[in-house]
């Protein structure tokens, strides 16, 4: 079953053709990859499907819903949840506070509130808490609850990120660039927890990544952008063997990547 569905969405900045015409489809329980050069469009993806910008043409469906047009929050209730290329973590807050507040987004958890609050609000806040202590673990984050944010290591603050994703119940989790600053060893660790999250929570993710052992692995399927536009698509053996994938990533730092 089609879970997530872009029909030929395109986006411009002026006269930057960000997305042109583009077309995916994310089936349920399903890894998906979109990769590209540099500038390629992918990000701007992302932003359509959240709604972050407003696309120019094109629909975009959520369980054959068409989600076209919804402001970010709604589409985030409707089940879309995000992490970002550029860390965005809540710095006043520490750890398990980042958590909750993803959890109840209309709550805020300080210390004045937990004083003047109701017992009914005090109680939810101990059920949010449990369950927030609950994403925690199952990222590999228990012991970091009371700790801030900037004082965890890149790949602890990625997994807080994924963490706070998990706690909007997502149908849908899209990764930018979950990898980007990791090293091997958080790689293979990031590798093993996307595949279990996959299985616990029974969601679909797609995954913007450069790293390219990541795609390979974790892909069922890859999109390739190239300039905004759809160059290829298919398994991570034709996209690998793809003579035109292959040109598009020659002047990119690392030609090789394609392993
Ligand atoms: N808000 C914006 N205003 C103007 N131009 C933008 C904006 N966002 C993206 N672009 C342009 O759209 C094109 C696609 O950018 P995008 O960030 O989507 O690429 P990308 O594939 O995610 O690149 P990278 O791998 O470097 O993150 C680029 O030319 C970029 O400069």
């Amino acid at each position: 079953m089609i879970r997530l569905e872009a029909q030929h969405i395109s986006k411009s900045f002026g006269g930057v053709k960000a997305v042109q015409d583009f077309s995916f489809q994310l089936n349920q329980h399903e890894i998906v990859s979109i990769i590209g050069p540099n500038g390629a469009g992918k990000t701007t993806a992302f932003n359509l499907l959240t709604g972050v910008y407003e696309i120019d043409s094109g629909k975009i469906l959520l369980d054959g819903q068409d989600i076209t047009g919804l402001q970010q929050h709604q589409i985030a209730k409707a089940g879309i949840a995000r992490t970002f290329q550029n860390i965005r973590l809540f710095k006043g807050l520490n750890v398990i506070e980042n958590v909750m507040t993803a959890a109840d987004p209309l709550s805020s958890y300080n210390l004045f509130d937990a004083i003047i609050s109701s017992r009914r609000k005090q109680s939810r806040e101990a059920e949010v808490r449990e369950l927030s202590r609950n994403y925690l673990k199952t990222v590999g984050l228990t012991g970091y609850e009371n700790e801030k944010p900037e004082n965890l290591s890149y790949g602890l603050q990625r997994k807080l990120e994924i963490a706070r994703a998990l706690a909007t119940q997502p149908k849908v989790l899209l990764l930018d660039e979950p990898a980007a600053g990791l090293n091997p060893s958080e790689v293979r660790d990031f590798i093993s927890l996307v595949r279990e999250l996959r299985d616990e929570f029974q969601f679909s993710i797609v995954i913007i990544e450069h790293r390219m052992e990541v795609i390979m692995e974790l892909s069922k399927r890859i999109y390739v952008l190239n300039f905004g536009k759809l160059l290829a698509s298919g398994t991570p053996d034709e996209i690998r063997n793809n003579k035109e994938v292959l040109e598009a990533y020659i002047g990119e730092e690392d030609p090789a990547c394609l392993l």
